[in-house]
């Protein structure tokens, strides 16, 4: 990894209400990487992120950016950090310009027009500077909050659920602006809950779940991981147990003994379906549908969380 330029160490959140929202959580990010978040909701992404950039206190723990201690020394880390929240925070009766000139000059920045004119142009947001935001589309005011999130030149970017309720098209644009950002050296952090948004962007991906870090990976090496594919098979005779002979293959019996399930490696290039149908046929046992599905988020924290038990 390059050199961390945001190391979160020991975190925990206990919410007013007795709620514990993040368990000791350790991260280091490196300079110049596009991390993901990935989880569920409620998982504690934004609580995560919301500490880190100073608008949630941790209950424990400590965070540094770029070597500034983001509780004692806030105003120098913060200055470092944008933020493109999930919801729109912006005055509608405004222009685009204004807002992100505002914006800039929140963090004791001169209005400077040539940087922030680059913003506008790269989030193809120039046309429109003049355009109050309520006269925008939906993907145009998300845009416009980046814009805002970049406006004091930012070393880290954190984009909390970037596409959430975007349609694909946009999705799209979002994605190649993320990798265009992190060419111009900016760290990005997002958070998201859909495992093929980390896929697309990120170098490395954390897993979390419950309020904890379940691992942090590469993004190679991870998605080995969540690449799991499961085939099942509708019997036409149901099996009380998983038939002998066949252990090459990683059988299981759901649905009452109805279905025989096969959980197989997507990544590999021979997953042995081809094999295990003829064995199968030779034992006459007859099936009538066969169904293959990706497992869903949630069966992979459960394998995660179970292969940490
Ligand atoms: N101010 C608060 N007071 C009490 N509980 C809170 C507060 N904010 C968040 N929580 C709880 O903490 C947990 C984590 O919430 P958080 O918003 O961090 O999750 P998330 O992973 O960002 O979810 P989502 O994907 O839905 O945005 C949830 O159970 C939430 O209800």
């Amino acid at each position: 990894m390059p050199d961390p330029i945001l190391a979160v160490a020991g975190v925990s959140k206990t919410y007013k209400g007795g709620f514990t929202a993040l368990h000791d959580v350790d991260l280091e990010i490196g300079k110049g990487e596009i991390f993901a978040l990935l989880g569920p909701n409620g998982a504690g992404k934004t609580t995560l992120i919301s500490i880190i950039c100073g608008i949630v206190t941790p209950s424990t723990g400590t965070i540094q950016v770029a070597g500034h201690d983001a509780l004692t020394d806030y105003k120098a880390a913060r200055r470092l950090i944008g933020l493109v929240p999930q919801e729109l925070s912006v005055d509608m009766f405004e222009t685009v310009l204004a807002t992100v000139t505002f914006s800039r000059r929140l963090f004791g920045r001169s209005g400077h027009s040539a940087y922030i004119e680059q913003v506008l142009r790269d989030l193809s947001l120039w046309d429109k500077r003049d355009a109050k935001i309520m006269e925008l589309s939906g993907g145009m005011k998300r845009r416009v909050l980046i814009a805002k999130a970049l406006a004091h030149e930012p070393e880290v970017l954190f984009l909390d659920e970037p596409t959430a309720g975007v349609d694909v098209a946009l999705r799209r644009d979002m994605w190649k602006l993320v990798h265009k950002l992190r060419e111009r050296g900016t760290t990005i952090i997002l958070t998201t809950h859909y495992i093929e948004e980390a896929e697309e962007m990120a170098d490395r991906i954390g897993v979390i779940n419950q309020g904890k870090l379940l691992l942090v990976e590469e993004k190679a090496a991870l998605m080995k991981k969540l690449g799991k594919r499961e085939l099942d098979l509708a019997l036409v005779e149901p099996l009380d147990a998983v038939p002998e002979g066949l252990e090459r293959w990683q059988l299981n019996l759901a649905n009452d003994g109805r279905t025989l399930r096969y959980v197989f490696d997507a990544t590999e290039e021979q997953n042995g379906i081809p094999a295990l149908l003829r064995e199968l046929a030779e034992r006459h046992i007859a099936f009538t549908d066969l169904e293959t599905s990706k497992s869903s988020l949630e069966d992979i924290f459960v394998d995660l969380v179970g292969e940490r038990a």
